[in-house]
């Protein structure tokens, strides 16, 4: 079915068009951009006074399938992904069992083709089962369609394997993507250790635990000249760096989650789970520093986490809740009602940090629109307030940091690869 997507403000299009103009879309594919575009057969939606964006690539999302299909699916998952206005995620490989063998991306592959609402692109393993001692088969994975390598949920300790990591996705051309944290300095924490965890009376997790870490593996990035991209930043010296190695002109990227550019520890005086998740919440400066780097673009891309969890691992004390939280289907919105509705990014931004950046980072032909390309398209009410609630989610889980709170900015239709993945009843549609 071809689609008419009329009078849209275009964000983030190839070619510079002023004020409101259509996409036309045929045969999946961005048949052309432009002023007036006659309508005929299509579908047509009407975009006027609606932000037309690139389809958002997220490049940290955990879909648990297989293994915890309790928490989420490739179907959920991918369901919460759209309804986000997200059209392309990066899969995490801590799944169960691991993302470690072209047999499982196969596998994941087939579950991707039969059940996958977005597209879906796999990030394998470092080491065997993650377990930190041996390392995957990096060519052969790279041939089956990782795009990426990460042990994320943990880092592989050992600093030789590491080099050695560093090395050979060096030679295979694979992204190397670090969650870091140094687990003898993390130890048994639940929140960042400071002036809250006292108060609250709950175990800290020092800073050093992720800037030492960064630091590791921003050295041994750079010796083997292969590009490295650090996950979920949370704190101001991962920042400083980062920061100083991109001056040094090494090939390093870098990604923050909403939760860290929105809330702070203080959030967690209610001990309420949905603020749990590691690397932990900080401070006003942390976050304040957070939301410099963005600015300056130390910080490449904004990328969810999403990490569901059942609400029996979940809604229980706060010491024994998992940590992680939900991000698919609030990221978008979360970025436009704390700073777009403040006048403190632009929307140009937003498609750079939510779309185009994580697209380059990751090699992928994404972020961009452009008569020729894939139609991976998102359409946004700037002005349209929501509240999040548990019953809305698509995702098989609800624990995301924003329940109850009130959302501006509203994600209104989706369209992945040509066909319409998503639409809410506030737009309309004709044909
Ligand atoms: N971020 C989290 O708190 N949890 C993630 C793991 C991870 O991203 O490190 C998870 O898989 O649940
Ligand atoms: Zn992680
Ligand atoms: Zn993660």
């Amino acid at each position: 079915m071809d689609i008419l997507i009329k009078n849209g403000h275009l964000i983030g299009a190839a070619t510079v068009v002023d004020g409101a103009a259509d996409i036309l879309v045929k045969d999946g594919v961005i048949a052309e951009i432009g002023k007036g575009i006659p309508e005929g057969t299509q579908k047509v939606i009407d975009a006027s006074g609606k932000i037309v964006l690139p389809g958002l690539v997220d490049m940290h999302v955990h879909l648990r399938e297989p293994g915890r299909e309790d928490k989420e699916t490739v179907a959920t998952g991918t369901k919460a992904a759209v309804k986000g206005g997200v059209t392309s995620v990066l899969a995490m490989p801590n799944t169960t069992p691991a993302m470690d063998s072209p047999e499982r991306l196969r596998m994941l592959q087939e579950i991707v083709r039969k059940t996958a609402s977005s597209h879906v692109f796999a990030a394998a393993a470092i080491t065997k089962g993650r377990a930190g001692t041996e390392l995957t088969d990096f060519a052969a994975l790279k041939a089956e369609g990782a795009v990426a390598v990460t042990d994320d949920g943990s880092s592989v300790d050992d600093d030789g394997l590491m080099e050695e990591a560093f090395r050979l996705a060096k030679k295979c051309g694979l992204l190397v993507i670090c969650h870091c944290e140094d687990k003898r300095l993390s130890q048994k924490g639940v929140m960042s250790l400071g002036l809250m965890s006292t108060e609250l009376g709950l175990r800290g997790i020092p800073k050093e635990a992720e800037y030492r870490r960064v630091e590791r593996d921003l050295r041994l990035a750079a010796g083997a000249g292969c590009p490295v991209h650090i996950a979920h930043v949370s704190c101001r010296e991962s920042v400083d760096l980062i920061a100083a190695a991109k001056k040094r002109g090494e090939p390093v990227t870098a990604e923050t989650a909403p939760h860290y550019l929105i809330f702070t520890d203080e959030a967690l005086e209610t001990y309420d789970p949905n603020f749990k998740m590691n690397p932990p919440l900080r401070t006003k400066a942390d976050r304040d520093a957070l939301r410099q780097a963005v600015r300056d673009g130390v910080i490449d891309a904004v990328a969810s986490d999403h990490a569901p969890h059942t609400e029996s691992e979940k809604d229980i004390e706060f010491d024994h809740a998992e940590f992680g939280v939900t991000g698919l289907e609030t990221e978008c919105a979360s970025l436009v009602s704390e700073f777009i509705a403040s006048d403190q990014m632009t929307w140009m931004e937003l498609a750079r940090l939510l779309s185009s950046a994580p697209a380059k980072i990751l090699g992928i032909d994404k972020g961009r629109l452009e008569a020729g390309r894939c139609a991976d398209i998102v359409i946004i009410d700037p002005a349209r307030e929501w509240v999040v609630t548990k019953a809305a989610f698509a995702s098989k889980s609800n624990n995301s940091s924003f329940l109850g709170r009130r959302l501006k900015g509203a994600v209104e239709c989706t369209i992945c690869a040509g066909k319409i993945a998503y639409t809410s009843k506030n737009i309309s549609h004709k044909g």
